[in-house]
């Protein structure tokens, strides 16, 4: 009975320790700053952490501890018995002891090492595998008959991860033998002096036969409190990697006089002074002694060349990397010492990697301001506004639509509809700043024109900052900037860069030649 309910009470505080440690990860996730998720170190550490169930590894420890102090009784009460048989019994049945800890444990610290080391092909193997299984590499793998190659791959790395773990795993089963051979000697070696004492008349048969068991208990006892010490060992090695994990460094640490909230209405504008970056682990500066000036509700195009720089400066902007050097300033309040929530509060964007949500249409739109997910009206008007409507309103179930196939039957769109989708997510908070990452690029030029046409109108006394690779967009813009190798190659309206006749007036040209 006590079985039973020890295994039912295990279950349940295994299952809530699952939820809990689980929320913990979690919640540090969400919280840490962007540049972890840079860093293919702190992909592993996730996925080492993440494996084999939290609850189990928490409570193995306590259970382990439990089970060494029984054996600890046991061994206690036998120890003393074979003591007053003779004293060389006790000694020589916790004799085993020793190699049990000593092996067991070394084993434990490999298999952790092993583990650790065999991360990244651990983790190759389930990306490989996942691109075969997912849907949106399906269409790639079938046109390049890539299938058989990501199979091939998949093999070589499960095989070469699970071939090392079985020759540890052999390594210890021949240790283990060793052991036992160990164990048995030791007890060939009781068994001989209790037979010579029972020669001596020293001890009756019922004396020799509970001394035979107590040896032999004994040292089950002994091994038993060595084997789950060792195991502790393992289990700590493991459980330090999660504290790890839960301890990274992600708050931003102000100080009474540091902590600033954004300006509740921005009087001066953005500076961005002697802005320098480097990307995590990279020595090649991205960007470069940038200063530019973004006045209160100004219009600003950022253009430039692939790999120019112009998406690092928007993140720099919204906060989401540390710059190296220099700073960017929104009225006279450095970014580092603005709460980031805050922050972020003001603030709305689109990349150009935007997400697809697998949920509704609603969903998809109100997540824009999570405080305002029930907002219908302003829903439907910002659908309306950009052009969402057109197409929601023939689908089944209008905005209350499932999009995409992944969570259930839901309706497939467009690459430029799914852009305009997270345009109308952008400009559903009411936020002073709108940051947008080639918005419009799957979109077809006149629909462009026209949601550059309507970004006016409702933007209409936000600060606006776009990148665009079309230069018939940034020409709309009050103020056009132009990045070259992270650095502000040029700077003004139009009319000035044409005048200049350089980098801008290059790319203008070039494009309004296509469509001469
Ligand atoms: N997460 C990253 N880690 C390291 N380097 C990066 C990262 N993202 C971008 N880079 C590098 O920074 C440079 C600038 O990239 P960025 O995305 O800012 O350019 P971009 O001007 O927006 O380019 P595009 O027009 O192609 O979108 C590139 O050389 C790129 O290789």
């Amino acid at each position: 009975m006590i079985g039973s309910i020890d295994s039912i009470n295990s279950a349940n505080m295994e299952a809530k320790l699952d939820y809990y440690v689980g929320l913990l990860v979690i919640q540090k996730s969400i919280s840490l700053p962007l540049a972890y998720f840079e860093d293919a170190e702190f992909y592993h550490h996730l996925d080492r952490i993440t494996k084999g169930g939290y609850g189990n590894k928490l409570l193995s420890p306590i259970k382990t501890m439990l089970g060494i102090i029984k054996s600890s009784i046991t061994m206690i009460s036998l120890f003393s018995f074979l003591w007053m048989i003779h004293w060389s019994l006790g000694i020589l049945s916790i004799l085993s002891a020793f190699p049990t800890l000593i092996i067991q444990t070394k084993f434990g610290r490999e298999r952790f090492q092993l583990i650790r080391f065999q991360t990244p092909a651990a983790r190759e193997a389930n990306y490989t595998s996942a691109l075969l299984t997912n849907r949106q590499s399906a269409k790639e793998i079938r046109i390049f008959n890539l299938g058989e190659f990501f199979k091939e791959r998949w093999k070589k790395r499960f095989l070469l991860n699970s071939r090392n773990m079985l020759k540890l795993n052999k390594k210890q089963d021949i240790a283990r033998i060793l052991l036992d051979s160990i164990t048995a000697l030791l007890f060939g070696i009781c068994a001989y002096i209790v037979v010579s004492l029972l020669k001596v008349g020293k001890m009756t048969i019922g004396e020799f036969i509970s001394t035979a068991q107590g040896i032999h208990s004994a040292q089950a006892s002994i091994n038993g409190i060595s084997t789950n010490l060792a195991k502790i060992y393992e289990i700590n090695l493991y459980l330090i990697d999660l504290f790890e994990y839960l301890e990274y460094n992600d708050e931003q640490k102000f100080t009474k006089e540091t902590r600033n909230l954004f300006p509740s209405y921005l009087q001066k504008g953005i500076f961005i002074k002697n802005l320098s970056f480097k990307y995590p682990k990279s020595n090649q500066l991205v960007l470069n002694g940038i200063t530019i000036h973004i006045r209160p509700g100004e219009k600003v195009a950022i253009v430039g060349d692939n790999g120019s720089g112009k998406s690092t400066l928007v993140k720099c902007l919204m906060g989401l990397y540390q710059v190296e050097k220099g700073s960017v300033f929104y009225d006279d309040i450095d970014i580092v010492n603005i709460d980031n929530c805050d922050l972020h509060k003001n603030m709305t964007a689109i990349f150009q990697d935007f997400m697809k949500y697998a949920f509704t249409v609603m969903d998809n739109i109100s997540f824009g301001d999570i405080h305002n997910t029930h907002d219908f009206e302003l829903v439907k008007r910002i659908g309306i506004q950009t052009g969402v409507d057109d197409f929601v309103k023939k689908m089944p179930k209008d905005y209350d639509t499932l999009l995409g196939k992944i969570l259930g039957e839901g309706e497939e769109l467009s690459g430029g509809q799914w852009q305009k989708i997270a345009i109308a997510r952008s400009l559903f908070r009411d936020s002073k700043i709108l940051i947008l990452d080639e918005p419009t690029s799957s979109l077809d030029p006149l629909k462009e024109l026209e949601v550059y046409e309507q970004f006016n109108s409702m933007t209409n006394g936000k600060t606006v900052i776009f990148i665009s690779h079309r230069m018939a967009a940034a020409r709309m813009a009050d103020k056009i900037i132009v990045l070259k190798n992270g650095k502000v190659a040029e700077c003004g309206t139009h009319d000035d860069l044409m005048f200049l006749k350089s980098e801008y007036y290059q790319m203008y040209s070039v494009q309004a030649k296509w469509y001469s």
